[in-house]
């Protein structure tokens, strides 16, 4: 154990260390530090192209790293750990699926995870709380095809969080949601983690929906990373060194907006040397 979860005396659920991932060429990220402790809620930021879904992967153990090694819970992942709940990037069920909302959710609960479904004792009273968890009862016998994106998307939540993960990793969950169920989907996460101490790793391309409930910011970018909270991370400096550009961060509204970032691949030979972080990064953050 090390960081700031030993320091408090916690085993950290997620660490890694000096993790590292070339895909040809190209460095996505290197030598990649991080921990989480019980409870938080870490965004992961970027972009498109710039590794963020191959970092999920990665920790999924779908994805063998270049160097370094991933831990959850102070030993090694393997494919479909249960100690991980996953929520992947949002694609619309065909309108023909067979399946019923509920079915959907049971294909979380253990036993029935990555193989054929076998029902258990208990399993329908489970199935039923998530749907209650996920604000899905009363969509429970629908086909999911017929439902909306809001609808299919909570249903992805309840069923990700079906075994009560240590662990949820979240990609893009709020994208093509309107505004009032990214703050639905959003407030299911929130309250497993305070719950429950789920640890969050929370993939997004807008912080604005999260940014109160975020304790820290994993930035990743050109091969480089940024791990800060949200006030250390988020700013104009910081970002235009991490990308070598000038990045502009302006607060509007209550909102933040970031203006400049260039494209994932056009900027940061990976054999340079990061530029220093500011004296108020978090320890193992760098840039
Ligand atoms: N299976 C694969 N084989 C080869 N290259 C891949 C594979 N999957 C992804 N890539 C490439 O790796 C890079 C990182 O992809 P990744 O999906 O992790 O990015 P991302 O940050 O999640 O992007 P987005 O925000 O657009 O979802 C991209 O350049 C992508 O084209």
């Amino acid at each position: 154990m090390s960081g700031a979860a030993a320091a408090a005396g916690v085993q950290p659920v997620l660490t890694i260390d000096g993790a590292s991932l070339t895909r040809g060429r190209r460095e996505l990220w290197s030598r990649l530090d991080l921990e989480m402790r019980p409870g938080e809620f870490v965004a992961v930021l970027g972009p498109s192209g710039s590794g963020k879904t191959t970092l999920l992967r990665s920790i999924l153990g779908l994805q063998r790293l270049s160097a370094g090694g991933i831990r959850v819970a102070g030993t090694s992942v393997r494919r479909g750990d249960p100690r991980i709940g996953y929520i992947p990037q949002q694609r619309p069920l065909p309108p023909d699926t067979s399946l019923r909302a509920r079915d959907l959710v049971a294909l979380g609960v253990h036993g029935t995870r990555f193989g054929l479904p076998i029902p258990r004792r208990g399993d329908r009273a489970r199935v039923d709380a998530l749907l209650e968890g996920v604000g899905a009862a009363h969509y429970g016998d629908r086909p999911v095809g017929l439902l909306s994106g809001g609808e299919q998307q909570r249903l992805r939540v309840g069923q990700a969080l079906a075994d009560r993960p240590a662990l949820l990793l979240c990609d893009e969950p709020l994208s093509n949601l309107d505004l009032a169920n990214q703050r639905a989907v959003t407030d299911i996460i929130d309250r497993e983690r305070r719950e429950h101490g789920t640890a969050v790793l929370f993939v997004t391309h807008d912080i604005n929906p999260i940014l109160d409930r975020v304790d820290r910011i994993l930035y990743i970018a050109g091969g480089r990373f940024l791990l800060g909270t949200p006030e250390e991370v988020l700013q104009t400096h910081v970002l235009s060194r991490l990308y070598g550009t000038p990045v502009f961060v302006f607060r509007a509204g209550g909102r933040l907006v970031v203006v400049g970032v260039p494209d994932a691949e056009t900027h940061h030979e990976t054999d340079e040397e990061p530029p220093a972080m500011g004296p108020s990064a978090a320890p193992g953050g760098r840039a």
